[in-house]
């Protein structure tokens, strides 16, 4: 019997605040589907606002935030250009296939970014053989990377390339405010050149539930005729849209705890004598090799288990998140734990 669950498996489980419980309770709602609750239109604006794009658009998930934006930028046998280790690539389900009739063209990223000189390698103009391309996909934070942040004059000079080529560009945003946050850097500026943004209320920010999609009015009124096709139309979401104006109104700025929990588990792992370079960690999101260790990460993780730390593995490395729910106390915890497990 442990005395203690410390969850660092992902910010995904983050619960709402009391106060967005009480917001929820007294939100002003309507039919969304009528455009008419008042609640989701403001989060909508507000969300706008704070990118400097002309509309906002939410959604039930990351996964369909992206999928929605990936359907409204390209036609059915179109290609995309994305990350090999990409979210939208790996973990959501193949939907831009599936759904919508879209193939990709992965390219491997260095330190969660596109190379430029592979990414212009990868855009193949009209040629009989390779399909039409319309879309550049980027992620940011990197979440397969470390949750490494993406500098706005590496965005920018994407931009500049898929403007070049007549490409629109996509960023997954599901935790665009810990880059923000981290890189001190405004999230309209950082994402400037982008022609839709997905953003996660769900993870760091705390919300129940959803994402947002920010973009130009077409592409919005467009998104949400492919929301309502995959079945996103909502009624009265105002419950639930009040905890997402919690969010963008107050749990933005304490992200950069998150980032200092993250770091010291990084420093902490480093002290007890893990190969892992704590400066690769620079937001929430830690990643642990086990290769000096005689543990597959299944039974380390199992072990880890056994003290009442949740994580998860990530291709051959143990994944840590950290979040609102974990505090400096149990970072400490886990690392006596894990110094307990090895020596
Ligand atoms: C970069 C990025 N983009 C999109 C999504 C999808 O968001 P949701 O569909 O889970 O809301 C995630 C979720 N990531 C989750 C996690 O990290 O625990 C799992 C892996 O799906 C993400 O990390």
């Amino acid at each position: 019997m442990v005395d203690k669950i410390v969850d660092l498996r992902s910010d995904t489980v983050t619960k709402p605040t009391d106060e967005m419980r009480r917001e929820m309770k007294k939100a002003e709602v309507g039919d969304d589907v009528f455009k008419e609750d008042p609640t989701v239109s403001k989060l909508e604006n507000k969300a706008a606002e704070i990118f400097d794009k002309e509309a906002g658009l939410f959604v039930s998930s990351g996964t369909q935030g992206n999928l929605i934006s990936l359907l409204t930028h390209a036609q059915s046998g179109e290609e995309v250009i994305l990350g090999r280790d990409s979210h939208i690539f790996n973990y959501e389900v193949g939907g831009f296939a599936r759904l919508g009739g879209l193939s990709a063209r992965p390219i491997k990223e260095e330190k969660g970014r596109l190379p430029l000189e592979k990414l212009i390698e990868n855009i193949k103009g009209s040629d009989i053989h390779f399909p039409e391309q319309s879309l550049v996909c980027l992620e940011n934070t990197h979440n397969g990377h470390g949750g490494v942040p993406v500098s706005g004059d590496y965005i920018e000079k994407i931009g500049q390339i898929c403007m070049q080529k007549d490409l629109k560009l996509h960023i997954d945003g599901a935790r665009i405010f810990n880059a923000s946050v981290y890189l001190e850097e405004d999230v309209s500026n950082l994402c400037e050149p982008a022609d839709s943004i997905q953003f996660c209320l769900s993870k760091g920010l705390s919300a129940p539930i959803g994402s947002i999609i920010v973009g130009s009015r077409d592409f919005i009124s467009r998104a949400r005729k492919n929301r309502k096709i995959v079945g996103g139309g909502m009624r009265q979401v105002g419950v639930i849209a009040a905890t997402g104006l919690i969010s963008l109104d107050k749990m933005i700025d304490r992200l950069k705890k998150d980032h200092e929990k993250a770091n010291r588990l990084a420093e902490g792992l480093k002290d007890l004598g893990f190969e892992i370079n704590p400066n690769k960690f620079k937001t929430n999101i830690v990643y642990l090799s086990l290769d000096q260790m005689n543990y597959s990460t299944n039974e380390f993780l199992g072990l880890l288990k056994e003290k009442g730390i949740k994580a998860l593995s990530h291709e051959d490395k143990i994944r840590f998140v950290t979040h609102r729910e974990v505090s400096k106390e149990d970072i400490n915890y886990c690392l006596e734990a894990i110094d307990n497990l090895i020596h």
